[in-house]
């Protein structure tokens, strides 16, 4: 296991190898809101990229200039010369062996002379003839050499010294030095990804300095975020300028973003200040100076990109005039610890947001570490050694099956792991304490790990079953993704009660649910059944989402705690039939209520009223009538009903984080 990741799941990060929490953030440009603002309101425009480029694995099969989908009858073969024609799409670039690939002459002619003048095509086509490792992902590179030309070809980099600069673009760059000189994997990358970078720039040669491409390949590492505009992973890099780099982080943010690719119109001046919901702020001179080029000169950078994804920030907490609007930089399901250990290396602080700095701990925290035992007496001594064993021997199952992708296994490995480290739930939590100096409970951050994998290598599976047409072995394997998809969303409903930033990965969560058992269901029933329980669903439900424009905390609260009430009732009709024979998930009683877990988890939900109009229309909960001794069919009518409320409340919470433009709402038609 690679060093970054062992500190990841390691609980020796807890003991000071980073600054403590209480370092003062370093003077620097922040986003003030302009006004008051209620939750899921844009914040800003759509923001043009300074400089994107794609994953290596998807040059081929996605435009280089406006990320969008290639037709799926282009040819995947990047290397295949026959493709290098360029009379239909996909227009290719054909001195990188049509590494490059654009869905029209538009995208074609606008991006073609950036990768050429900034050498990513050279990087590539050196990339491609074997001289440098072939799974070297090489986009944060091609970024780095695309900002590059583009600041030198607008004047924006700094004239020749020998100090290093703090910003170039306006984007921060200082602690380089420091950087380089601590050493480690980020010093490593930068190193040898500046000699890459300054070895293209030249055309093979190497040229003694390589100090400028050091400083931006450290801008796209601090400033650049992963593009995420579909299902699946990240489809590349994009570093943006003031108007987005400028927002720092907190891990309870009252802000995220989405990314945006159609209705982009060349003329569009929508970048002009007055379109902002928020403005730069600073508390140093030297920060200041840069207020002022934000608002003569940031214009500028307007031109940078004509195309590709743009980037809209969004509020999901109510933000006063005044305010400082932060978004995160890193996973907020992670105990405080591992957040530190995540962004120290490429950021270089340490968060001191009211979450890190709260003393005692805030409850969020105290949950996604504490082990199980711990629950009632607020007190978190969990044996070190213990804790580090189980989170090794997880992560390793993890990345075994990330590597090796053998589902199989990684569901074997991770459910022993779990069950052996497992409470056993309701009233007989400490009859199985014996003999165990660290036990898990399914909000521990371990479990949530565990649960995403444990879905994922189940969807697998099932998709495996069907394809081979062993369907009762499919709807076994669906059975338990859907259970695992349901957990994880359950849980991290949960803990959005507390922590409300954390809406954003439960509407991923709840679509995810959703789509895992809609899946389930449709490939389990007729077509005739379908229709049946779709026209019986519509006929009495009036369960659809609110508007959420001017939504109150009171209103949402309420609206999430009808929805839990919900679909409460439909789970522990279901809940049975889809966890029969998995030993673990059978542990799990009542997916939804984690009171059982302690008296220290019920305190902070006695604050939370029903209060407001709901977001889920005027008639109650609607469920089936339930009769015992059901068949197939009568489950699936059960689990359907389930499907169309997940998704209903992930695509509900979604709109609140992202807008309705998100590509987590548009392919929904439930
Ligand atoms: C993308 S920039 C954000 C804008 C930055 N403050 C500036 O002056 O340009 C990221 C850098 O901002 C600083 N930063 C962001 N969030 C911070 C926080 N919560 N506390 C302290 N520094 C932070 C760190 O130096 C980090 O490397």
């Amino acid at each position: 296991m690679n060093e970054l990741l062992r500190k990841r799941f390691s609980a020796s990060s807890r003991r000071g190898l980073y600054p403590s929490a209480r370092v003062p953030p370093l003077p620097g440009m922040e986003m003030r809101a302009r006004e008051d603002t209620c939750m899921s309101h844009d914040l800003t425009p759509p923001i043009p990229p300074y400089a994107v480029s794609l994953h290596d694995r998807f040059l081929c099969s996605h435009c280089s200039s406006c990320f969008r989908a290639l037709p799926s009858h282009a040819p995947q073969q990047c290397f295949d010369l026959k493709s290098r024609s360029n009379s239909a799409p996909p227009f290719s670039c054909p001195t990188c062996f049509a590494s490059v690939r654009y869905c029209s002459s538009a995208c074609f002619a606008s991006d073609r002379p950036l990768h050429v003048s900034s050498h990513e095509c050279f990087l590539l086509h050196q990339s491609h003839s074997g001289t440098c490792p072939a799974d070297d992902d090489t986009a944060d590179l091609r970024v780095a050499l695309r900002l590059l030309y583009s600041l030198e070809m607008r004047g924006l980099l700094p004239s020749e010294s020998t100090d290093l600069p703090n910003r170039i673009g306006g984007l921060l760059v200082s602690d380089l030095q420091k950087v380089l000189e601590e050493g480690g994997e980020v010093a490593e990358k930068i190193r040898e990804g500046g000699m890459r970078m300054s070895c293209a720039r030249n055309s093979g040669g190497l040229h003694g300095a390589v100090m400028v491409e050091e400083v931006v390949l450290w801008a796209v590492i601090t400033n650049a975020v992963e593009v995420q505009v579909s299902k699946g992973p990240a489809l590349g890099v994009a570093v943006y300028g003031p108007w987005f780099s400028w927002f720092n982080h907190s891990c309870s943010p009252n802000a995220c973003y989405r990314f945006e690719l159609d209705n982009w119109c060349e003329e569009s001046t929508s970048c002009e200040s007055s379109s902002f919901r928020v403005s730069p702020a600073s508390t140093d001179e030297a920060s200041i100076a840069w207020q002022g080029w934000y608002h003569e000169e940031g214009g500028l950078a307007r031109e940078f990109c004509k195309y590709g994804p743009r980037i809209v920030v969004r509020s999901i907490k109510p933000i006063n005039k005044g305010e400082e609007v932060c978004v995160t930089y890193t996973d907020l399901l992670q105990p405080m610890a591992i957040r530190r250990v995540d962004l120290w290396p490429k950021y270089r602080f340490s968060c001191c947001c009211e979450r890190c700095s709260a003393s005692p701990q805030l409850y969020v925290d105290y949950i996604l570490s504490c082990d199980a035992r711990n629950l009632n007496t607020k007190n978190n001594n969990s044996a070190t050694a213990e804790y580090d064993e189980l989170a090794d021997l997880l992560h390793e199952a993890i990345a075994e099956y990330s590597s090796e992708d053998n589902p199989k296994s990684c569901c074997y490995k991770l459910e022993s792991l779990l069950l052996s480290q497992s409470s056993r739930g309701n009233n007989s939590m400490e009859n199985t304490l014996s003999g165990r100096k660290f036990l898990l409970h399914p909000l521990h951050h371990l479990s949530l790990s565990a649960y995403v994998a444990l879905a994922s290598a189940y969807r697998s599976l099932y998709i495996i079953g069907l394809y081979e047409e062993q369907n009762g072995e499919a709807l076994k394997m669906g059975r338990a993704a859907a259970a695992y998809s349901l957990l994880l969303a359950a849980a991290t409903h949960y803990l959005s009660l507390f922590e409300s930033s954390l809406i954003a990965p439960t509407s991923h969560f709840w679509l995810s649910a959703g789509e895992t058992i809609l899946n389930l269901v449709q490939s389990s029933i007729s077509g005739k059944a379908k229709e049946k329980y779709e026209s019986k669903f519509r006929s009495v439900s009036h369960f659809q989402c609110a508007k959420i424009e001017r939504l109150s905390r009171d209103e949402f609260m309420s609206n999430s705690m009808q929805f839990i009430e919900c679909i409460s009732t439909i789970l522990s009709r279901c809940w049975p039939f889809l966890v029969r024979s998995f030993s673990y998930l059978e542990k799990i009683e009542d997916p939804i209520n984690f009171t059982w877990l302690g008296g220290a988890i019920l305190r902070p939900l006695c604050s939370l009223g029903s209060k407001g109009t709901t977001a889920f229309g005027k008639s109650k909960c609607f469920a089936w009538e339930y009769q015992s001794g059901r068949r197939i069919e009568e489950e699936m009518n059960c689990l359907y009903q389930l499907a169309i409320y997940s998704l209903r409340y992930g695509r509900y919470l979604a709109t609140i984080c992202y807008g309705p433009q998100s590509y987590l709402i548009d392919k929904l038609t439930i």
